[in-house]
């Protein structure tokens, strides 16, 4: 092996272990790739956002504003990526965003990305529109792994409690209630290719496993009664009536912490904190719910002011590399959840396609801190940051 081959392999071994050979590490590559391997409408959904998608290409222009401005001779020589984060402790700030529908990407589905999460220790936040029960996704993952539950927040409060036990008894320890989506929004590509998953039966499993859903369309699904099904699964999937006055509820049946996801004004994460609530989740959904919508990583620096350190801030949309990462926590985050890099990792190899995904994200992000003289992640502030010239 030669000497610069050898250099590059202890790179790796310090941060990264292996990565799959037949996947790039340069992780903004893995979209291109995900296309060539999915059909039009799986594709579609996934790349997908809203409208014009003017949201999601502000999500990643707002990372290219910033620069990490690195510092020399710090003694980077120990570093530790861990974090606690709702009482989870992890290896790194780095968490799986919730996603549904996961077997519109690859057979395996959801429980492949389980395992992959379990094998590097991160938190996977199983979703309400999985297309796996979340009792087997969990199992995939195994007793040990941590995981949250994300819940869709449907009409019916027994479906809701129902969700909210199996999730707990599936070993889920914290809930992230997703607020930007009580309704799917204006998604062009999907329009036009006139397709949802769901009404084709993927994303939909939490529910038609669900005694409570079962028991409100008259029994087990089947082909007898699944449009029926379908039907009351869209008519009851969202609460637009709902308001803060609402998240009593879930404090009388969730014991654990609870994160809002989909906040953007730093009043309503105010308000989040003064309704208790543990944790928020600043986020636009990754563009997919108002296009024209601020940039997620705009919104940040202003909630994470208004929070303080009263609450958890996490942050997603737009995360694709460990320098993104190390932004968002520059801007007061204290982790960050990975959409559509690990979807496109499942769909490219699996299981171990999330893992390459999850391994390279952990890597760079150590490797960033390291160069740019920082030792943890809670070292990072807005001051190892600068505004790109706009001319760029
Ligand atoms: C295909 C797909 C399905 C998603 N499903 C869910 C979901 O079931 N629940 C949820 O809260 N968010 C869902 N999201 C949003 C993600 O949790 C996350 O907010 C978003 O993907 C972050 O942006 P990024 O993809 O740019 O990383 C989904 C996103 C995608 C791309
Ligand atoms: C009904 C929405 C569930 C999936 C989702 O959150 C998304 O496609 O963005």
């Amino acid at each position: 092996m030669s000497a610069l081959a050898d250099f590059q392999n202890s790179l790796y071994l310090q941060g990264l272990g292996d990565v799959l050979p037949s996947l790039p590490t340069d992780l903004t590559k893995l979209e291109g790739l995900a296309e060539g391997v999915l059909s039009r409408r799986a594709f579609g959904y996934v790349a997908g956002a809203a409208g014009s998608e003017a949201t999601a290409r502000a999500n990643r222009a707002a990372f290219d504003r910033w620069r990490i401005v690195p510092r020399m001779l710090r003694d980077v020589a120990e570093r530790d990526l861990s974090v606690e984060v709702l009482g989870t402790a992890m290896p790194a700030p780095i968490l799986l965003a919730p996603i549904g529908v996961q077997s519109l990407l690859h057979p395996d589905g959801e429980r492949a990305a389980a395992r992959a999460a379990a094998a590097e220790g991160l938190t996977m936040v199983l979703s309400t529109a999985a297309s796996q029960p979340m009792e087997e996704v969990a199992e995939a993952g195994g007793d040990g792994a941590p995981r949250w539950y994300q819940l869709y927040w449907p009409k019916d409060r027994d479906l809701a409690v129902s969700f909210l036990e199996r999730a707990r008894d599936a070993g889920c320890t914290a809930l992230v209630v997703t607020l930007d989506t009580f309704t799917l929004a204006w998604r062009p590509r999907d329009l036009d290719a006139g397709f949802l998953p769901f009404l084709r039966g993927i994303g939909v499993a939490n529910y038609f496993s669900d005694p409570v859903f079962q028991k409100a369309v008259g029994g087990p699904v089947t082909d007898a009664n699944r449009e029926a099904a379908l039907l009351h699964w869209a008519a009851g999937f969202g609460d637009p009536s709902l308001t803060w006055d609402d998240l009593i509820f879930l404090r009388d049946h969730w014991e654990g912490p609870i994160a809002l996801k989909g906040i953007q004004h730093p009043d309503d994460a105010r308000q989040a904190v003064d309704a208790g609530m543990d944790g928020v989740i600043v986020s636009n959904h990754g563009g997919r719910q108002v296009d024209g919508a601020v940039a997620s990583l705009d919104a940040l620096p202003g909630v994470a002011k208004a929070v303080g350190d009263q609450a958890a801030v996490l942050f997603d949309s737009g995360v694709r590399t460990g320098a993104d990462i190390a932004k968002a926590l520059a801007l007061g985050a204290d982790a960050v959840l990975v959409g559509r890099p690990y979807a496109y990792g499942l769909a490219l190899g699996g299981q171990e396609g999330v893992r390459h995904v999850l391994r390279c994200l952990q890597a760079e992000l150590e490797l960033t801190l390291a160069l740019a003289g920082l030792t943890r992640p809670g070292r990072l502030s807005p001051e190892i940051l600068s505004c790109a010239p706009t001319s760029r």
